[in-house]
């Protein structure tokens, strides 16, 4: 017999406030927040099914826990787990999407750092996920710019993948790969990651197409098409009001879709040679994943957070912990086979949730923008010295420069 433990409280809505306060053009302050943490259950898959004495384990018994129903075979481990959302295998994608990633993907068009991404088993759903997500944030990015004709959008993508702990360029496949570098600024950056500029939605649907043609993918005995990398895109997003305002601030900010590859055990996957290797690599990097949000989570948070011990959590690391607001869509199986990996996601899941990121409207002041906004200001000053029976000439460069003493100044916080 089970006995059932008193369930892992969920992350309280009211205790967190969800959207940070914006100011178009004004100050910027810093919002905790928890990440949003929530676990998608996926169908049983045509495998599961063909195999004859294949149990569920798992039921969603409300939109936010899940409970194990399988044979009990660790007496300490848990039966109930609660979470921000909780998906079963009849939700389809765009009920995720909507409770589990829109309104952190939003915030990137308000100069909020954002991250969605997927964690899980392998063939548990990841790629499935995050590719119906990624459909859909582009579909709302281009909704808002349509709604908001006040304000210039300009919108970059980059794309890479981490296959056996090199970076390579999923917009340039022929480059080598690539080092990362620490910038104090900005933190870890990628060098030479080629960048391109979406002419509009299409195109930026084209080009997120190249990167999913160009990711590692191969046949293991759980996926046929399984994922080798993890992959991330990377939507930078700038905003400003329009000329005519003479604002020179822009918001900047970016938005990540992570697709990580899945945790794998060769006895499952009967991987062999390439197979294996990747997956060591694989299994090595989501450790270290798994090691950061656990110790992020817990009470203390001090000590040291070894984001350096791979490549993955170095580049994620402004997600784990810094300043963006990240979401987590962790998928798992609901077949009895697949219950130990799916305790090991929820082990996770539950840590992440603990996690706090402290987010802020990051606001950039072009030199292009900012040379032209003095340029302006001085012909006016001019103008105002050529006529004497205005103001006289000393009271108004008083005043333009008690301004410009009053913070009009340039980037605050700069992602770039
Ligand atoms: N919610 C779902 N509903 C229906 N089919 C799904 C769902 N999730 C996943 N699948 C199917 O299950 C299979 C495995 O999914 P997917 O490739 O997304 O897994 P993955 O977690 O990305 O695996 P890997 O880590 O090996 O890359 C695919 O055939 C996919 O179409």
């Amino acid at each position: 017999m089970s006995t059932s433990r008193p369930p892992t409280p969920s992350t309280p809505a009211s205790k967190i406030q969800r959207t940070p306060t914006v100011t178009p053009g004004g100050s910027s302050r810093a919002q905790e927040e928890k990440i949003l943490v929530t676990v998608r259950v996926r169908p049983l898959s045509k495998r599961e099914l063909a195999m004859k004495d294949q149990k569920v384990a798992w039921e969603c018994a409300d939109s936010q826990t899940i409970l194990y129903k399988g044979p009990q075979q660790d007496r300490a481990a848990p039966t109930s787990y609660t979470f921000d959302k909780v998906f079963g295998p009849a939700c389809q994608t765009d009920l995720v999407y909507e409770d589990g990633a829109k309104d952190v993907a939003m915030s990137a068009l308000t100069g909020i750092n954002a991250t969605i991404f997927a964690y899980g088993q392998t063939s548990s759903g990841k790629t499935f996920t995050m590719r119906g997500v990624t459909e859909s944030a582009v579909r709302d990015i281009y909704k808002h710019i349509e709604n908001n004709p006040e304000r210039e959008f300009i919108i970059k993508i980059s794309a890479m993948e981490i296959y056996n702990e090199n970076v390579k360029d999923l917009l340039r496949p022929d480059s080598g790969p690539l080092r990362l570098l620490d910038d104090p600024e900005k933190g870890t950056i990628v060098e030479k990651l080629d960048e391109e500029i979406a002419k509009d939605s299409q195109h930026l649907r084209h080009l997120i197409g190249i990167c999913e043609e160009q990711r590692q993918v191969g046949e293991t005995a759980l996926n046929d098409a399984s994922s080798r990398s993890h992959q991330i895109i990377r939507l930078t997003v700038e905003s400003r009001l329009r000329e005519a305002s003479g604002c020179v601030k822009s918001f900047v900010a970016n938005l990540n879709f992570v697709d990580l590859a899945g945790s794998e055990r060769a006895a499952q996957t009967h991987a062999i040679g390439a197979r294996l290797k990747e997956g060591g690599h694989i299994n090595r990097s989501l450790l270290t994943l798994t090691t950061v949000i656990r110790k992020l989570s817990s009470e203390k948070r001090s000590g040291h957070i070894p984001y350096r011990d791979s490549k993955l959590t170095r580049i994620l690391q402004l997600s784990l912990g810094g300043n963006a607001r990240t979401a987590i869509i962790c998928t798992m199986s609901p077949a009895l086979t697949h219950a130990e990996q799916s305790r090991n996601t929820l082990f996770f899941a539950t840590c992440a949730k603990e996690v706090t990121n402290t987010a802020k409207v990051n606001m950039v002041v072009s030199d292009k923008q900012l040379v032209k906004h003095l340029q302006t200001e001085v012909a006016r000053l001019e103008a105002e010295l050529r006529t004497p029976d205005r103001a006289s000439s000393s009271d108004i460069l008083a005043r333009k420069i008690k301004q410009d003493g009053n913070g009009d100044g340039r980037a605050t916080e700069a992602t770039r």
